[in-house]
Protein backbone atom coordinates (compact mmCIF):
# COMPACT_ATOMS: atom_id res chain seq x y z
CA UNK A 1 0.00 0.00 0.00
CA UNK A 2 0.76 3.61 -0.40
CA UNK A 3 1.16 5.96 2.01
CA UNK A 4 -2.14 7.36 0.96
CA UNK A 5 -3.77 4.15 0.40
CA UNK A 6 -2.88 3.65 4.19
CA UNK A 7 -5.36 6.27 5.23
CA UNK A 8 -8.10 5.14 2.79
CA UNK A 9 -8.00 1.92 2.89
CA UNK A 10 -8.77 0.23 5.85
CA UNK A 11 -7.61 -3.51 7.19
CA UNK A 12 -8.62 -5.73 9.98
CA UNK A 13 -6.48 -5.01 13.15
CA UNK A 14 -6.16 -9.05 12.54
CA UNK A 15 -4.70 -8.86 9.49
CA UNK A 16 -2.28 -5.66 10.66
CA UNK A 17 -1.23 -8.57 13.73
CA UNK A 18 -0.68 -10.90 10.65
CA UNK A 19 1.53 -8.17 8.69
CA UNK A 20 3.65 -7.89 11.59
CA UNK A 21 4.50 -11.32 11.85
CA UNK A 22 7.99 -11.48 9.86
CA UNK A 23 8.84 -8.07 10.63
CA UNK A 24 8.60 -9.34 14.45
CA UNK A 25 10.27 -12.48 13.82
CA UNK A 26 13.31 -10.85 12.32
CA UNK A 27 13.63 -8.91 15.90
CA UNK A 28 12.19 -5.89 14.34
CA UNK A 29 9.49 -5.22 17.45
CA UNK A 30 11.53 -2.86 19.79
CA UNK A 31 12.15 -0.48 16.41
CA UNK A 32 7.96 -0.95 15.77
CA UNK A 33 7.28 0.16 18.75
CA UNK A 34 9.87 3.44 18.71
CA UNK A 35 8.12 4.20 15.70
CA UNK A 36 4.58 4.02 17.34
CA UNK A 37 5.47 5.55 20.33
CA UNK A 38 7.24 8.10 19.11
CA UNK A 39 4.37 9.17 16.84
CA UNK A 40 1.96 9.04 19.20
CA UNK A 41 4.25 11.12 21.67
CA UNK A 42 3.88 13.98 18.37
CA UNK A 43 0.52 13.95 18.82
CA UNK A 44 0.01 14.12 22.14
CA UNK A 45 2.00 17.17 22.09
CA UNK A 46 0.18 18.38 19.41
CA UNK A 47 -3.10 17.89 21.10
CA UNK A 48 -1.08 19.72 24.37
CA UNK A 49 -0.05 22.61 22.17
CA UNK A 50 -3.58 23.37 21.06
CA UNK A 51 -4.39 24.39 24.88
CA UNK A 52 -1.04 25.73 25.90
CA UNK A 53 2.59 25.16 26.43
CA UNK A 54 3.73 21.81 25.93
CA UNK A 55 6.55 21.63 28.91
CA UNK A 56 4.76 21.29 32.42
CA UNK A 57 1.46 19.90 31.08
CA UNK A 58 0.81 16.90 32.67
CA UNK A 59 0.15 14.07 30.45
CA UNK A 60 -1.46 10.18 32.17
CA UNK A 61 -1.69 7.13 30.60
CA UNK A 62 -3.83 4.03 31.60
CA UNK A 63 -1.46 1.54 30.84
CA UNK A 64 -2.13 -2.57 29.61
CA UNK A 65 -0.31 -5.81 30.36
CA UNK A 66 0.66 -6.17 26.46
CA UNK A 67 2.56 -4.48 23.67
CA UNK A 68 -0.56 -1.37 23.38
CA UNK A 69 0.85 -0.29 27.08
CA UNK A 70 4.51 -0.49 25.53
CA UNK A 71 3.58 2.20 22.57
CA UNK A 72 1.95 4.37 25.63
CA UNK A 73 5.20 4.10 28.23
CA UNK A 74 7.44 4.58 25.64
CA UNK A 75 5.98 7.76 24.39
CA UNK A 76 5.35 8.54 27.91
CA UNK A 77 8.70 8.75 27.97
CA UNK A 78 9.10 10.77 24.52
CA UNK A 79 6.81 13.38 26.27
CA UNK A 80 8.91 13.23 29.52
CA UNK A 81 12.02 14.32 27.63
CA UNK A 82 10.09 17.28 26.42
CA UNK A 83 9.39 18.36 30.02
CA UNK A 84 6.35 17.01 30.34
CA UNK A 85 4.75 16.13 33.53
CA UNK A 86 4.43 12.27 32.80
CA UNK A 87 2.17 9.71 34.68
CA UNK A 88 1.59 5.84 34.41
CA UNK A 89 -1.16 4.25 35.81
CA UNK A 90 -1.29 0.25 35.38
CA UNK A 91 -4.78 -1.07 34.71
CA UNK A 92 -2.91 -5.06 35.39
CA UNK A 93 -1.05 -5.65 38.47
CA UNK A 94 0.48 -9.22 39.18
CA UNK A 95 -0.34 -11.17 42.55
CA UNK A 96 2.43 -9.84 44.63
CA UNK A 97 0.83 -6.40 43.42
CA UNK A 98 3.13 -5.29 41.04
CA UNK A 99 2.42 -3.81 37.78
CA UNK A 100 1.73 -6.05 34.50
CA UNK A 101 3.22 -3.86 32.06
CA UNK A 102 5.96 -3.76 29.14
CA UNK A 103 9.41 -3.91 31.41
CA UNK A 104 11.36 -2.13 28.88
CA UNK A 105 8.39 0.43 28.23
CA UNK A 106 8.63 1.30 32.08
CA UNK A 107 12.70 1.26 32.50
CA UNK A 108 12.19 4.17 29.26
CA UNK A 109 9.81 6.12 31.49
CA UNK A 110 11.73 5.82 34.89
CA UNK A 111 15.54 7.02 33.25
CA UNK A 112 13.90 9.75 31.28
CA UNK A 113 12.13 10.45 35.02
CA UNK A 114 8.53 9.60 34.64
CA UNK A 115 6.91 8.29 37.71
CA UNK A 116 3.39 5.74 38.10
CA UNK A 117 0.57 6.20 40.34
CA UNK A 118 -2.57 4.54 40.90
CA UNK A 119 -5.07 6.95 39.95
CA UNK A 120 -4.73 9.46 37.18
CA UNK A 121 -3.66 13.14 38.53
CA UNK A 122 -6.21 15.86 38.56
CA UNK A 123 -4.05 18.03 36.68
CA UNK A 124 -3.80 16.18 33.77
CA UNK A 125 -4.64 17.60 30.96
CA UNK A 126 -4.16 14.92 28.45
CA UNK A 127 -5.24 10.75 28.95
CA UNK A 128 -3.55 8.34 26.80
CA UNK A 129 -6.05 5.18 26.23
CA UNK A 130 -2.70 2.62 26.10
CA UNK A 131 -4.89 -0.64 27.94
CA UNK A 132 -6.11 -2.31 24.92
CA UNK A 133 -5.02 -2.58 21.15
CA UNK A 134 -5.53 -5.43 18.59
CA UNK A 135 -4.69 -8.13 21.30
CA UNK A 136 -7.97 -7.57 22.29
CA UNK A 137 -10.54 -10.26 23.33
CA UNK A 138 -13.58 -10.99 25.30
CA UNK A 139 -14.94 -8.33 27.11
CA UNK A 140 -13.19 -5.15 28.36
CA UNK A 141 -13.78 -4.30 31.96
CA UNK A 142 -13.20 -0.55 31.97
CA UNK A 143 -10.56 -0.11 35.30
CA UNK A 144 -11.57 1.82 38.11
CA UNK A 145 -8.60 4.71 37.12
CA UNK A 146 -10.63 5.27 34.02
CA UNK A 147 -13.84 6.48 35.58
CA UNK A 148 -12.03 9.08 37.54
CA UNK A 149 -10.82 11.24 34.82
CA UNK A 150 -10.29 14.99 35.05
CA UNK A 151 -13.52 16.31 33.91
CA UNK A 152 -11.67 19.06 31.24
CA UNK A 153 -8.64 16.30 29.89
CA UNK A 154 -8.44 15.15 26.45
CA UNK A 155 -8.50 11.08 25.61
CA UNK A 156 -5.74 10.57 22.99
CA UNK A 157 -6.34 6.43 22.15
CA UNK A 158 -3.22 4.46 21.89
CA UNK A 159 -4.05 2.18 18.29
CA UNK A 160 -7.35 1.72 18.98
CA UNK A 161 -9.69 3.01 22.13
CA UNK A 162 -9.42 -0.30 24.43
CA UNK A 163 -12.77 -2.50 24.55
CA UNK A 164 -13.32 -1.55 20.48
CA UNK A 165 -12.83 -4.59 18.35
CA UNK A 166 -10.43 -3.11 15.64
CA UNK A 167 -11.74 -5.69 13.16
CA UNK A 168 -15.60 -4.82 14.18
CA UNK A 169 -16.28 -1.62 15.17
CA UNK A 170 -17.87 -3.44 17.57
CA UNK A 171 -17.16 -2.23 21.47
CA UNK A 172 -17.58 -5.05 23.96
CA UNK A 173 -18.22 -3.80 27.05
CA UNK A 174 -17.67 -0.16 28.46
CA UNK A 175 -14.96 1.96 26.39
CA UNK A 176 -13.74 5.62 26.45
CA UNK A 177 -15.18 7.67 23.96
CA UNK A 178 -11.15 9.22 22.74
CA UNK A 179 -11.33 12.92 20.87
CA UNK A 180 -8.41 11.31 18.75
CA UNK A 181 -6.36 7.96 18.16
CA UNK A 182 -3.38 7.87 16.58
CA UNK A 183 -3.15 4.50 14.68
CA UNK A 184 -0.06 2.39 14.01
CA UNK A 185 0.60 0.55 10.53
CA UNK A 186 -2.75 1.10 8.76
CA UNK A 187 -6.14 2.37 9.28
CA UNK A 188 -7.78 -0.58 11.65
CA UNK A 189 -11.50 -1.23 9.95
CA UNK A 190 -13.13 -0.69 13.41
CA UNK A 191 -11.84 2.78 13.40
CA UNK A 192 -14.57 3.15 10.53
CA UNK A 193 -17.28 0.84 11.32
CA UNK A 194 -19.55 0.73 13.87
CA UNK A 195 -19.59 2.36 17.65
CA UNK A 196 -15.76 1.83 17.49
CA UNK A 197 -15.98 5.06 14.68
CA UNK A 198 -17.78 6.74 17.29
CA UNK A 199 -15.03 5.97 20.04
CA UNK A 200 -12.18 6.76 18.29
CA UNK A 201 -12.53 10.42 17.57
CA UNK A 202 -10.13 12.10 15.22
CA UNK A 203 -8.06 9.13 13.68
CA UNK A 204 -4.36 10.07 12.76
CA UNK A 205 -2.82 6.96 10.49
CA UNK A 206 1.16 6.36 11.54
CA UNK A 207 3.18 4.41 8.60
CA UNK A 208 5.46 1.92 10.46
CA UNK A 209 6.53 0.54 7.35
CA UNK A 210 3.91 -2.44 7.54
CA UNK A 211 3.00 -1.20 4.02
CA UNK A 212 4.73 -3.88 1.68
CA UNK A 213 3.39 -6.92 4.39
CA UNK A 214 -0.38 -5.46 3.98
CA UNK A 215 -2.62 -7.66 3.15
CA UNK A 216 -4.32 -6.88 -1.03
CA UNK A 217 -7.38 -9.45 -1.04
CA UNK A 218 -10.23 -7.16 -1.20
CA UNK A 219 -11.93 -9.98 1.17
CA UNK A 220 -10.31 -8.29 3.90
CA UNK A 221 -9.93 -4.43 3.02
CA UNK A 222 -12.18 -1.52 3.47
CA UNK A 223 -11.98 1.39 1.06
CA UNK A 224 -13.11 4.89 2.57
CA UNK A 225 -14.35 6.86 0.07
CA UNK A 226 -13.47 10.43 -0.17
CA UNK A 227 -13.57 12.67 -2.79
CA UNK A 228 -10.63 11.44 -5.21
CA UNK A 229 -12.37 8.30 -5.04
CA UNK A 230 -15.28 9.54 -5.96
CA UNK A 231 -14.21 11.94 -8.83
CA UNK A 232 -12.46 8.40 -10.51
CA UNK A 233 -15.57 6.96 -9.96
CA UNK A 234 -17.68 9.39 -11.44
CA UNK A 235 -15.68 11.39 -13.54
CA UNK A 236 -16.67 14.69 -15.76
CA UNK A 237 -17.85 14.47 -18.99
CA UNK A 238 -15.40 14.31 -21.95
CA UNK A 239 -15.29 17.91 -24.01
CA UNK A 240 -16.62 15.71 -26.63
CA UNK A 241 -19.72 14.46 -24.57
CA UNK A 242 -23.30 14.20 -25.59
CA UNK A 243 -26.54 13.47 -23.80
CA UNK A 244 -26.06 9.86 -24.70
CA UNK A 245 -22.48 9.10 -23.34
CA UNK A 246 -23.16 11.08 -20.43
CA UNK A 247 -25.72 8.26 -19.82
CA UNK A 248 -29.35 7.27 -19.72
CA UNK A 249 -31.35 6.94 -16.55
CA UNK A 250 -34.79 4.98 -16.92
CA UNK A 251 -36.44 5.86 -13.39
CA UNK A 252 -39.21 3.17 -12.74
CA UNK A 253 -40.56 4.65 -9.36
CA UNK A 254 -43.57 6.45 -7.69
CA UNK A 255 -47.15 5.97 -7.42
CA UNK A 256 -50.91 6.98 -6.66
CA UNK A 257 -49.80 6.56 -3.13
CA UNK A 258 -46.04 7.83 -3.00
CA UNK A 259 -45.85 10.45 -5.83
CA UNK A 260 -43.58 12.30 -4.66
CA UNK A 261 -40.73 9.58 -5.15
CA UNK A 262 -40.63 9.64 -8.73
CA UNK A 263 -39.91 13.24 -8.51
CA UNK A 264 -36.97 12.74 -5.53
CA UNK A 265 -35.27 10.04 -7.76
CA UNK A 266 -35.52 11.69 -11.04
CA UNK A 267 -34.05 14.36 -9.12
CA UNK A 268 -31.19 12.48 -7.74
CA UNK A 269 -30.18 11.23 -11.02
CA UNK A 270 -30.62 14.57 -13.23
CA UNK A 271 -28.45 16.33 -10.29
CA UNK A 272 -25.96 13.90 -9.98
CA UNK A 273 -25.27 14.68 -14.35
CA UNK A 274 -27.57 12.20 -16.28
CA UNK A 275 -27.22 12.83 -19.34
CA UNK A 276 -30.87 11.59 -19.72
CA UNK A 277 -34.18 10.93 -17.66
CA UNK A 278 -36.54 9.25 -18.11
CA UNK A 279 -39.40 8.30 -16.04
CA UNK A 280 -42.29 5.70 -16.39
CA UNK A 281 -45.53 5.75 -13.74
CA UNK A 282 -48.92 6.42 -14.08
CA UNK A 283 -50.63 9.79 -15.26
CA UNK A 284 -49.98 11.54 -11.86
CA UNK A 285 -46.56 10.97 -11.40
CA UNK A 286 -45.51 11.68 -14.86
CA UNK A 287 -47.26 15.03 -14.46
CA UNK A 288 -45.57 15.73 -11.41
CA UNK A 289 -42.11 15.25 -12.64
CA UNK A 290 -42.93 16.66 -15.97
CA UNK A 291 -43.99 20.20 -13.89
CA UNK A 292 -40.71 19.57 -11.41
CA UNK A 293 -38.16 18.93 -14.14
CA UNK A 294 -39.31 19.45 -17.45
CA UNK A 295 -36.09 18.33 -18.88
CA UNK A 296 -37.41 14.89 -17.72
CA UNK A 297 -38.58 12.54 -20.36
CA UNK A 298 -42.28 10.66 -19.28
CA UNK A 299 -44.22 7.86 -20.21
CA UNK A 300 -46.49 4.77 -18.97
CA UNK A 301 -43.62 1.66 -20.10
CA UNK A 302 -40.10 4.00 -19.90
CA UNK A 303 -37.67 4.19 -22.62
CA UNK A 304 -36.45 1.79 -25.55
CA UNK A 305 -34.96 -1.26 -23.23
CA UNK A 306 -31.60 -0.32 -25.76
CA UNK A 307 -31.78 3.26 -25.30
CA UNK A 308 -31.62 2.56 -21.20
CA UNK A 309 -28.50 3.08 -19.39
CA UNK A 310 -29.23 2.29 -16.09
CA UNK A 311 -32.60 1.43 -14.40
CA UNK A 312 -33.55 2.57 -10.87
CA UNK A 313 -36.35 0.65 -9.68
CA UNK A 314 -38.31 0.40 -6.22
CA UNK A 315 -38.80 4.05 -4.61
CA UNK A 316 -42.64 4.70 -3.70
CA UNK A 317 -43.55 2.12 -6.31
CA UNK A 318 -46.08 -0.03 -3.57
CA UNK A 319 -46.16 -3.53 -3.85
CA UNK A 320 -49.74 -4.47 -4.91
CA UNK A 321 -50.36 -5.52 -8.65
CA UNK A 322 -49.26 -2.45 -10.74
CA UNK A 323 -45.73 -2.59 -8.93
CA UNK A 324 -44.86 -6.36 -9.96
CA UNK A 325 -45.87 -5.13 -13.50
CA UNK A 326 -44.02 -2.20 -13.22
CA UNK A 327 -40.86 -4.68 -11.97
CA UNK A 328 -41.26 -7.45 -14.25
CA UNK A 329 -41.26 -4.69 -17.34
CA UNK A 330 -38.16 -3.62 -15.57
CA UNK A 331 -36.57 -7.28 -15.77
CA UNK A 332 -38.09 -7.78 -19.27
CA UNK A 333 -36.50 -4.76 -20.38
CA UNK A 334 -32.95 -5.32 -18.67
CA UNK A 335 -32.91 -9.18 -20.68
CA UNK A 336 -32.80 -7.24 -23.94
CA UNK A 337 -29.50 -5.11 -22.56
CA UNK A 338 -28.09 -7.26 -19.88
CA UNK A 339 -25.22 -4.53 -20.13
CA UNK A 340 -27.34 -1.74 -18.35
CA UNK A 341 -27.10 -1.32 -14.56
CA UNK A 342 -29.72 -2.19 -12.13
CA UNK A 343 -30.35 -0.19 -9.11
CA UNK A 344 -33.29 -2.24 -7.04
CA UNK A 345 -34.59 0.31 -3.60
CA UNK A 346 -37.51 -0.05 -1.16
CA UNK A 347 -40.74 -1.62 -2.90
CA UNK A 348 -38.18 -3.40 -5.58
CA UNK A 349 -36.41 -4.86 -2.46
CA UNK A 350 -39.70 -6.41 -1.33
CA UNK A 351 -40.04 -8.12 -4.81
CA UNK A 352 -37.21 -9.27 -5.98
CA UNK A 353 -36.62 -13.04 -5.73
CA UNK A 354 -33.05 -15.42 -5.88
CA UNK A 355 -34.32 -17.05 -9.39
CA UNK A 356 -34.51 -13.05 -10.48
CA UNK A 357 -30.67 -12.43 -9.45
CA UNK A 358 -29.53 -15.54 -10.65
CA UNK A 359 -30.72 -14.52 -13.84
CA UNK A 360 -29.31 -11.12 -13.91
CA UNK A 361 -25.75 -12.74 -12.11
CA UNK A 362 -26.01 -15.10 -14.94
CA UNK A 363 -26.70 -11.79 -17.81
CA UNK A 364 -23.71 -10.16 -16.16
CA UNK A 365 -25.95 -7.10 -15.72
CA UNK A 366 -23.95 -4.52 -12.92
CA UNK A 367 -26.76 -4.94 -9.78
CA UNK A 368 -27.05 -2.66 -6.91
CA UNK A 369 -29.58 -2.97 -3.53
CA UNK A 370 -29.95 -0.36 -1.23
CA UNK A 371 -31.56 -1.43 1.98
CA UNK A 372 -31.76 0.42 4.95
CA UNK A 373 -31.25 -1.95 8.09
CA UNK A 374 -34.68 -3.20 7.87
CA UNK A 375 -35.03 -3.52 4.72
CA UNK A 376 -31.64 -6.13 4.87
CA UNK A 377 -33.13 -7.54 7.89
CA UNK A 378 -36.55 -8.38 5.89
CA UNK A 379 -34.25 -9.75 2.37
CA UNK A 380 -32.06 -11.81 4.56
CA UNK A 381 -35.27 -13.08 5.28
CA UNK A 382 -36.83 -13.69 2.19
CA UNK A 383 -33.63 -14.67 0.44
CA UNK A 384 -31.22 -16.38 2.71
CA UNK A 385 -27.53 -16.69 2.39
CA UNK A 386 -25.30 -18.51 4.52
CA UNK A 387 -23.56 -16.54 6.61
CA UNK A 388 -25.71 -13.77 6.47
CA UNK A 389 -27.03 -13.47 9.70
CA UNK A 390 -23.20 -13.04 10.92
CA UNK A 391 -23.41 -10.09 13.80
CA UNK A 392 -20.63 -8.32 12.16
CA UNK A 393 -22.69 -7.00 9.43
CA UNK A 394 -19.40 -6.39 6.56
CA UNK A 395 -18.99 -10.21 7.08
CA UNK A 396 -23.18 -10.58 6.43
CA UNK A 397 -22.81 -8.06 3.36
CA UNK A 398 -19.77 -10.11 2.12
CA UNK A 399 -21.04 -13.47 2.73
CA UNK A 400 -24.80 -12.14 0.69
CA UNK A 401 -22.99 -10.53 -2.08
CA UNK A 402 -21.38 -13.28 -2.79
CA UNK A 403 -23.44 -16.00 -3.03
CA UNK A 404 -26.29 -14.08 -4.59
CA UNK A 405 -24.20 -11.74 -7.19
CA UNK A 406 -25.29 -8.24 -6.25
CA UNK A 407 -23.52 -5.36 -4.90
CA UNK A 408 -25.59 -3.79 -1.80
CA UNK A 409 -25.38 -0.88 -0.17
CA UNK A 410 -26.80 -0.90 3.34
CA UNK A 411 -28.03 2.27 4.39
CA UNK A 412 -27.13 4.30 7.57
CA UNK A 413 -25.45 6.64 9.61
CA UNK A 414 -22.37 4.83 8.13
CA UNK A 415 -23.45 3.61 4.62
CA UNK A 416 -21.38 0.10 3.80
CA UNK A 417 -21.59 -0.78 0.51
CA UNK A 418 -19.90 -4.41 -0.75
CA UNK A 419 -19.87 -5.82 -4.00
CA UNK A 420 -19.56 -9.96 -4.49
CA UNK A 421 -15.96 -10.34 -4.90
CA UNK A 422 -16.03 -8.69 -1.29
CA UNK A 423 -14.82 -5.66 -2.12
CA UNK A 424 -16.38 -2.83 0.37
CA UNK A 425 -16.63 0.59 1.10
CA UNK A 426 -17.72 2.69 3.82
CA UNK A 427 -19.22 6.11 3.27
CA UNK A 428 -18.67 8.61 6.47
CA UNK A 429 -19.67 12.06 6.67
CA UNK A 430 -22.88 12.28 6.38
CA UNK A 431 -24.73 13.18 9.46
CA UNK A 432 -28.57 12.87 10.64
CA UNK A 433 -29.19 15.43 8.52
CA UNK A 434 -30.12 13.10 5.89
CA UNK A 435 -32.49 11.26 8.35
CA UNK A 436 -35.66 12.44 6.78
CA UNK A 437 -38.02 10.86 4.54
CA UNK A 438 -37.16 10.28 0.57
CA UNK A 439 -33.54 10.76 0.86
CA UNK A 440 -33.14 7.04 -0.47
CA UNK A 441 -35.03 8.15 -2.82
CA UNK A 442 -32.72 11.01 -3.71
CA UNK A 443 -29.83 8.39 -2.93
CA UNK A 444 -31.13 6.01 -5.69
CA UNK A 445 -31.52 8.26 -8.70
CA UNK A 446 -27.86 9.70 -7.54
CA UNK A 447 -26.92 5.87 -7.71
CA UNK A 448 -28.49 5.48 -11.25
CA UNK A 449 -26.77 8.48 -12.94
CA UNK A 450 -23.05 7.19 -11.81
CA UNK A 451 -23.78 3.41 -12.84
CA UNK A 452 -25.59 4.86 -16.44
CA UNK A 453 -22.63 6.77 -16.99
CA UNK A 454 -19.97 4.07 -16.63
CA UNK A 455 -22.15 1.50 -18.70
CA UNK A 456 -22.04 3.78 -21.11
CA UNK A 457 -18.78 4.53 -21.23
CA UNK A 458 -18.12 0.97 -20.81
CA UNK A 459 -20.27 0.29 -23.60
CA UNK A 460 -18.53 2.81 -25.80
CA UNK A 461 -15.13 1.18 -24.60
CA UNK A 462 -16.61 -1.96 -26.32
CA UNK A 463 -17.53 -0.92 -29.53
CA UNK A 464 -14.05 0.76 -29.98
CA UNK A 465 -12.94 -2.99 -29.63
CA UNK A 466 -11.50 -2.93 -25.90
CA UNK A 467 -12.74 -5.15 -23.02
CA UNK A 468 -13.63 -2.96 -20.18
CA UNK A 469 -13.70 -5.43 -17.51
CA UNK A 470 -16.65 -5.69 -15.15
CA UNK A 471 -18.24 -2.91 -13.73
CA UNK A 472 -17.10 -1.74 -10.08
CA UNK A 473 -20.57 -1.47 -8.82
CA UNK A 474 -19.23 -1.12 -5.60
CA UNK A 475 -17.25 1.92 -5.98
CA UNK A 476 -19.48 3.50 -7.91
CA UNK A 477 -22.36 2.98 -5.78
CA UNK A 478 -20.04 4.32 -2.66
CA UNK A 479 -19.25 7.47 -4.59
CA UNK A 480 -22.52 8.36 -5.25
CA UNK A 481 -23.68 7.59 -1.67
CA UNK A 482 -20.83 9.99 -0.67
CA UNK A 483 -21.61 12.77 -2.42
CA UNK A 484 -24.91 12.27 -1.52
CA UNK A 485 -23.59 12.54 2.44
CA UNK A 486 -21.65 15.75 1.66
CA UNK A 487 -24.95 17.68 -0.04
CA UNK A 488 -26.88 16.32 3.31
CA UNK A 489 -24.00 18.29 5.43
CA UNK A 490 -23.50 21.45 2.72
CA UNK A 491 -27.20 21.91 2.74
CA UNK A 492 -27.38 21.99 6.69
CA UNK A 493 -24.23 24.31 6.69
CA UNK A 494 -25.98 26.66 4.30
CA UNK A 495 -29.49 26.55 6.56
CA UNK A 496 -31.37 24.25 4.53
CA UNK A 497 -32.97 21.15 5.81
CA UNK A 498 -35.66 19.67 3.53
CA UNK A 499 -35.14 16.64 1.42
CA UNK A 500 -36.93 18.77 -1.57
CA UNK A 501 -33.59 20.88 -1.60
CA UNK A 502 -31.01 18.21 -1.17
CA UNK A 503 -31.22 17.63 -5.26
CA UNK A 504 -29.42 20.98 -5.64
CA UNK A 505 -27.11 20.72 -2.84
CA UNK A 506 -26.13 17.29 -4.72
CA UNK A 507 -25.99 18.78 -7.91
CA UNK A 508 -23.71 21.61 -6.20
CA UNK A 509 -21.30 19.10 -4.91
CA UNK A 510 -21.03 17.24 -8.45
CA UNK A 511 -20.20 20.45 -10.31
CA UNK A 512 -17.66 20.84 -7.08
CA UNK A 513 -16.48 17.32 -8.20
CA UNK A 514 -16.20 17.93 -11.60
CA UNK A 515 -14.89 21.38 -12.08
CA UNK A 516 -13.57 21.92 -8.67
CA UNK A 517 -11.01 25.04 -9.81
CA UNK A 518 -15.05 26.59 -10.64
CA UNK A 519 -17.62 25.74 -8.74
CA UNK A 520 -19.12 28.00 -5.99
CA UNK A 521 -21.61 25.99 -3.83
CA UNK A 522 -22.47 28.90 -1.53
CA UNK A 523 -24.05 30.84 -4.69
CA UNK A 524 -26.78 27.65 -5.48
CA UNK A 525 -30.01 28.31 -4.00
N1 LIG B 1 3.35 -6.11 17.37
C1 LIG B 1 3.98 -5.06 16.83
O1 LIG B 1 4.87 -5.18 16.02
C2 LIG B 1 3.54 -3.74 17.16
C3 LIG B 1 2.43 -3.58 17.99
N2 LIG B 1 2.07 -2.39 18.40
C4 LIG B 1 1.13 -2.25 19.47
O2 LIG B 1 0.82 -3.48 20.05
C5 LIG B 1 -0.56 -3.63 20.22
C6 LIG B 1 -0.89 -5.05 20.29
O3 LIG B 1 -0.21 -5.53 21.39
P1 LIG B 1 -0.47 -6.95 22.04
O4 LIG B 1 -0.44 -7.97 20.98
O5 LIG B 1 0.48 -7.11 23.15
O6 LIG B 1 -1.93 -6.80 22.54
P2 LIG B 1 -2.62 -5.69 23.47
O7 LIG B 1 -3.66 -5.01 22.65
O8 LIG B 1 -1.61 -4.83 24.14
O9 LIG B 1 -3.39 -6.56 24.54
C7 LIG B 1 -2.98 -7.85 24.86
C8 LIG B 1 -2.96 -8.06 26.34
O10 LIG B 1 -4.16 -7.64 26.92
C9 LIG B 1 -4.78 -8.67 27.64
N3 LIG B 1 -6.19 -8.70 27.29
C10 LIG B 1 -6.77 -9.04 26.11
N4 LIG B 1 -8.08 -8.88 26.18
C11 LIG B 1 -8.36 -8.45 27.43
C12 LIG B 1 -9.57 -8.12 28.09
N5 LIG B 1 -10.76 -8.22 27.48
N6 LIG B 1 -9.48 -7.68 29.36
C13 LIG B 1 -8.30 -7.58 29.97
N7 LIG B 1 -7.13 -7.89 29.38
C14 LIG B 1 -7.16 -8.33 28.13
C15 LIG B 1 -4.04 -9.94 27.32
O11 LIG B 1 -3.67 -10.47 28.54
P3 LIG B 1 -4.22 -11.90 28.98
O12 LIG B 1 -5.66 -11.66 29.26
O13 LIG B 1 -3.98 -12.79 27.83
O14 LIG B 1 -3.43 -12.18 30.18
C16 LIG B 1 -2.79 -9.50 26.61
O15 LIG B 1 -1.66 -9.58 27.40
C17 LIG B 1 -1.13 -2.85 19.07
O16 LIG B 1 -2.47 -2.49 19.27
C18 LIG B 1 -0.20 -1.66 19.03
O17 LIG B 1 -0.60 -0.71 19.99
C19 LIG B 1 2.86 -1.22 18.04
O18 LIG B 1 3.83 -1.11 19.03
C20 LIG B 1 3.48 -1.35 16.69
C21 LIG B 1 4.29 -2.58 16.61
N1 LIG C 1 -27.99 9.48 11.20
C1 LIG C 1 -27.64 9.48 9.91
N2 LIG C 1 -26.42 9.92 9.54
C2 LIG C 1 -26.06 9.93 8.23
N3 LIG C 1 -26.85 9.51 7.23
C3 LIG C 1 -28.07 9.04 7.53
C4 LIG C 1 -28.52 9.00 8.89
N4 LIG C 1 -29.77 8.49 8.87
C5 LIG C 1 -30.08 8.24 7.59
N5 LIG C 1 -29.06 8.57 6.77
C6 LIG C 1 -29.03 8.45 5.31
O1 LIG C 1 -30.28 8.95 4.79
C7 LIG C 1 -30.78 8.12 3.75
C8 LIG C 1 -32.12 7.54 4.18
O2 LIG C 1 -32.58 6.63 3.23
P1 LIG C 1 -33.92 5.77 3.46
O3 LIG C 1 -33.90 5.14 4.80
O4 LIG C 1 -34.08 4.91 2.28
O5 LIG C 1 -35.03 6.90 3.49
P2 LIG C 1 -36.32 7.08 2.54
O6 LIG C 1 -36.81 5.73 2.21
O7 LIG C 1 -37.30 7.86 3.37
O8 LIG C 1 -35.87 7.85 1.35
C9 LIG C 1 -29.68 7.10 3.50
O9 LIG C 1 -28.80 7.57 2.50
C10 LIG C 1 -28.94 7.02 4.84
O10 LIG C 1 -27.61 6.60 4.70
Amino acid sequence: MTADDLTRIAVTGSAVRTAEEPLLAAGRGPELMRAAAWALAEHAAALLRERGPVAGATVAALVGPGNNGGDALFALAFLRRRGVAAVAVPVRRDDDGAPRWHAEGWAALQAAGGRRADAVPPEAALVVDGVLGTGFTGEYELPAAARALPADALVLACDVPSGVDADTGEVRGEALRADATVTFGALKSGLVLGEGAARAGTVHVVDIGLGPHLPTSPAVRLGVMDEAAARAAHPAPAAEAHKYTRGVVAVVAGSERYPGAAVLASAGALHTGAGMVHHAGPQTTRDLVLTAHPEALVSAKGPEPSRADAWVAGPGLDTEHDARRRWAGVLAALEERPEAALLADASALALLTAAELRSLRAAGTPVVLTPHAGEWSRLRERVPADGADAADPLAALRAWTAEHGATVLLKGPRTLVVAPDGEAWVVTGGGPDLAMGGTGDVLSGAIGAVLAADVARRSRARRAGEDPGPAPTARLAAAAAWLHAQAGADQARAGRITTATLPTALGARVARLWWPDDAEPEAVQ
